[in-house]
């Protein structure tokens, strides 16, 4: 199967997102080309061809003109799929993309199944299996869903493409959200806290763990919702995607929309007082205890 990935630069730099594209079509074990509008100076560490539209930093993101290249590009190399990242230029690209080559569209695939692709439905409530219909299929890849399994490295074989047109608007820039928070994407140690335990007092008990471990405190939605942690610290859906060495989930159900932004971490750790709760699930390993005795107890011993 020989797919299309396209990747991402955004002010000169390469996402990291580029590399879980690379992941996705390792994993279905497809010959990989990757489409890049960014600059000749700043190319993804990956060993492949690479059709470059040289595109001034910040100046990445032209969707409509992209648009035009990229179906250019289709028909040249007749994949059978074009793979984006469920990122806010994926999700505005791919669709323009679909359209021009009357491509079927899967948006936000989290797994490969045997009979097609899985995507969230009702927020994240449900899982839909899905399949196109077209034989050339678009899809974007939900952020996190695929990791690379080692550190990007290599040179890729470069061809440079022309644009094809002016598209119908231009992208003016970006204005960076005012920085607030910690970026828990890059900790390698969360310690999160649930509605498990019980009021915004005990978040210290958490905070003292996580300290105790070197890591970063996260929440669930309901403890963000209730005003005892930061939203910038919520895991989810609506929060951020975590894939860190260790997660310890303190009185946490484990709903598919908080699973959504921490399945992925390495060592799942998660204390709850219900040994049938669905975190269970995830767990490598699930203590039934109290948080409220079990987590300052093993501070203790941690610090001890
Ligand atoms: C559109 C949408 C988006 C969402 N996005 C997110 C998101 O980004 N992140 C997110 O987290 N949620 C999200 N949610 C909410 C999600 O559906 C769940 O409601 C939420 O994750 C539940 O949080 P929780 O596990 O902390 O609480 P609960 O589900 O109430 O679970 C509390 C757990 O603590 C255990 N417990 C109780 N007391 C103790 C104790 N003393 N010691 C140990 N364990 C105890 C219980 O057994 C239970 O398992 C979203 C929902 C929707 C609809």
């Amino acid at each position: 199967m020989n797919v299309l990935l396209i990747g991402e630069s955004r002010e000169g730099k390469i996402q990291d997102s580029t590399y879980e594209l690379v992941a996705f079509a390792q994993a279905l074990g497809a010959e990989a080309t990757m489409f890049l509008a960014g600059s000749a100076e700043q190319l993804p560490a990956w060993n492949g061809t690479l059709h470059l539209l040289e595109t001034p930093a910040g100046r990445e993101f032209q969707p409509d003109a992209h648009a035009d290249a990229i179906a250019a590009i289709v028909d040249q190399l007749k994949p059978q799929m074009v793979v984006f990242s469920h990122s806010s230029s994926g999700w505005d690209l791919a669709p323009r993309v679909a359209f021009r080559l009357g491509a079927g569209q899967i948006s936000e695939v989290m797994e490969v199944a045997e009979d097609g692709y899985i995507v969230p439905a009702c927020n994240a409530k449900l899982r839909r299996t899905v399949q196109a219909t077209t034989e050339l299929t678009v899809l974007t890849l939900q952020a996190g869903a695929f990791n690379p399994q080692a550190e990007p490295a290599g040179t890729p074989d470069v061809r440079k493409v022309d644009a094809v047109g002016q598209g119908k608007m231009e992208f003016v820039g970006y204005e960076a959200a005012e920085a607030t928070g910690v970026d828990l994407s890059r900790a390698e140690i969360i310690v999160s806290a649930g509605r498990g335990i019980g009021k915004a007092e005990n978040v210290e008990m958490v905070q003292a763990l996580a300290q105790a471990l070197g890591g970063e405190l996260g929440a669930s939605r309901p403890v963000v919702d209730a005003g005892w942690v930061d939203h910038s610290r919520q895991v989810g859906n609506t929060g951020q995607t975590v894939t860190p060495k260790l997660y310890v989930a303190c009185g946490i159900s484990g709903a598919i929309q908080h699973l959504a932004g921490m399945k992925n971490s390495d060592y799942v750790v998660a204390i709850n007082t219900d040994k049938d709760a669905p975190i269970g699930e995830v767990a490598d390993v699930l203590v039934v205890a109290d948080v409220k005795q079990f987590v300052p107890a093993l501070t203790e011993a941690l610090r001890r």
